[in-house]
């Protein structure tokens, strides 16, 4: 099996659950292809593990699964084979476990054993409040990816709910672990993949890493039989009823409709009902609901924007040139359509990417980690697209420019000019600035950036790689001056 790349965050959770000498319940979600077993895997690796993936088929079906699989780990026994009821075999597994303290039990898939036998969390809970269960340190995961679902198991009225003892979502990998799916590619090609693609590991492993970008999108997403070709649809249906309307809903935001509003004029439904699916679409992770920083807690003018990116590339790319892609011309498709827009696409998705590193790693940078972050707009004369405040509330504005030219001393003036002009931090002093560009800087502003310890260059280097120990200590990285 190909290695395994980030996760330290998770792993760390993980472990110091399994290590812990009392018996453990955790539930682990996350949408598909997220990683889930993949990580759940590691975790238990050089642990006794009993392995189970369900299945949609019956509870029977699974059950003789089940036993099979705790055969194979503890032992064939007459005993087991004879058991017909979950219950009767949770209480097995615990007492022949007795003798191996610390014994994981994984069930992945957990929702299809529920969608089977409705009953199967209560029954959970009867065995966890039993002797048995704690009397082995036994270590319970429950694990599944229809998060709405996985969800109402972690709900307040659920039998499981007060048993939990970690509770874990599995999101997206960070930009900075894409190097590791493609140690070939410069940083400037790693930004592209991941404004492309995202942190998906499934959809990550299904890239050659020895092919360029451009054919990878044409082998996954720009050919007809390309594993990706349908993906957005095929998580929608996976999730949620109504698959449609969500897709509708997520074109139209593609679109660049970016309020309830617009989205229920240009769909022709009420807004109150657009509002509901996009709470849902907002709880899996792929919109979400924004509110300039200079704006009141209670306003209503939210901005709703894609934050799956597969989604957002395929909405734009993929979806209006179904016709051209199944005719063959993928490749066409690429360099006739694709690569003239592409640049423009990136300026959005780039802006993105710097507010994801903002949220993680301007310690790196300020000395201290940001507390919040997010964009601001909604004036007639300007917008900033990165700002935000620190821990010890400093506060920031940034910049991001994709396009090939360099940050020059105007943008930097224009963008100190505005801090002074929003209310979001005004008359705050220490005022930091932020210059995220491919390209670097013109000679004077790299040069002020060497001098002036509030003006600071942020590179695709940067982005995708944490700064080597020697370096650390320095303000930034500087790129191309
Ligand atoms: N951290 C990682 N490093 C390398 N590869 C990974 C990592 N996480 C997941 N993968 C790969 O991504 C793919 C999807 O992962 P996995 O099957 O664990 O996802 P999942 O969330 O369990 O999916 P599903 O819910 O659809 O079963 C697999 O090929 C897996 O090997």
């Amino acid at each position: 099996m190909d290695h395994f790349i980030g996760r330290e965050r998770e792993l760390r959770l993980l472990e110091r659950e399994l290590d812990k000498r009392s018996a453990s319940l955790v539930i682990a979600y996350g949408r598909r292809r997220i990683g889930k077993s993949r990580l759940l895997r590691q975790a238990a690796a050089n642990r006794n593990e009993i392995y189970f993936q369900a299945t949609r088929v019956s509870s029977v079906l699974n059950m003789e699964q089940f036993k099979l699989e705790v055969a194979r780990v503890l032992g064939p026994s007459p005993v087991l084979a004879s058991l017909d009821s979950w219950e009767g075999i949770f209480h097995f597994v615990a007492d022949v476990a007795k003798a191996k303290p610390g014994t994981v039990v994984t069930i992945d898939e957990f929702p299809y054993l529920v969608d089977q036998d409705s009953a199967l969390p209560s029954v959970i809970q009867r065995f966890w409040d039993s002797e048995v269960a704690r009397a082995g340190n036994l270590k319970v995961i429950l694990c599944g990816s229809a998060v709405a679902q996985m969800e109402d198991l972690l709900a307040e009225k659920n039998p499981l709910y007060g048993r939990m003892t970690l509770r874990l979502e599995v999101r997206q990998l960070p930009l900075r672990d894409l190097a590791g799916f493609f140690p070939e590619y410069g940083a400037e090609q790693l930004i592209e993949t991941y404004a492309i693609f995202g942190g998906v590991p499934h959809y990550l492993t299904l890239c050659d890493p020895h092919a360029s970008l451009r054919d990878n999108v044409i082998n996954l997403l720009l050919t007809e039989t390309g594993t990706l070709i349908d993906e957005p649809n095929t998580l929608l249906q996976s999730e949620l009823r109504e698959p449609g309307i969500y897709a509708s809903i997520v074109a139209a935001i593609s679109e660049g409709l970016h309020s309830a509003g617009d989205i229920a004029t240009r769909l022709q439904m009420p807004t109150t009902a657009v509002g509901q699916y996009l709470d849902r679409l907002e709880r899996l992770h792929l919109v979400s609901g924004v509110r300039s920083l200079d704006a009141a807690e209670k306003t209503r003018n939210k901005r709703v924007v894609l934050t799956d990116r597969l989604m957002g590339f395929w909405h734009r790319f993929v979806r209006p040139n179904l016709t051209a892609i199944n005719g063959g011309y993928g490749a066409e498709t690429y360099d006739q359509y694709i690569q003239r827009r592409f640049p423009e696409y990136m300026g959005g998705a780039f802006e993105g990417i710097c507010l994801d590193y903002a949220r993680l790693h301007l310690a790196e940078v300020l000395g201290s980690p940001a507390r919040e972050v997010g964009s601001i707009w909604g004036h007639a004369d300007f917008d900033i697209d990165v700002a935000g405040r620190l821990l010890d509330e400093t506060f920031f504005y940034g910049e991001c420019k994709w396009r090939s030219v360099k940050i020059d001393i105007g943008m930097l003036d224009l963008l100190r000019k505005r801090s002074e002009t929003t209310s979001y931090g005004r008359d705050k002093p220490g005022k930091q600035y932020l210059l995220f560009s491919r390209n670097g800087c013109k000679p004077k502003v790299a040069e002020l950036a060497r001098t002036d310890a509030s003006v600071h260059i942020i590179g695709p280097e940067d982005l995708t790689s944490a700064p080597t120990p020697d370096l650390a200590d320095r303000p930034a990285r500087s790129i191309k001056p």
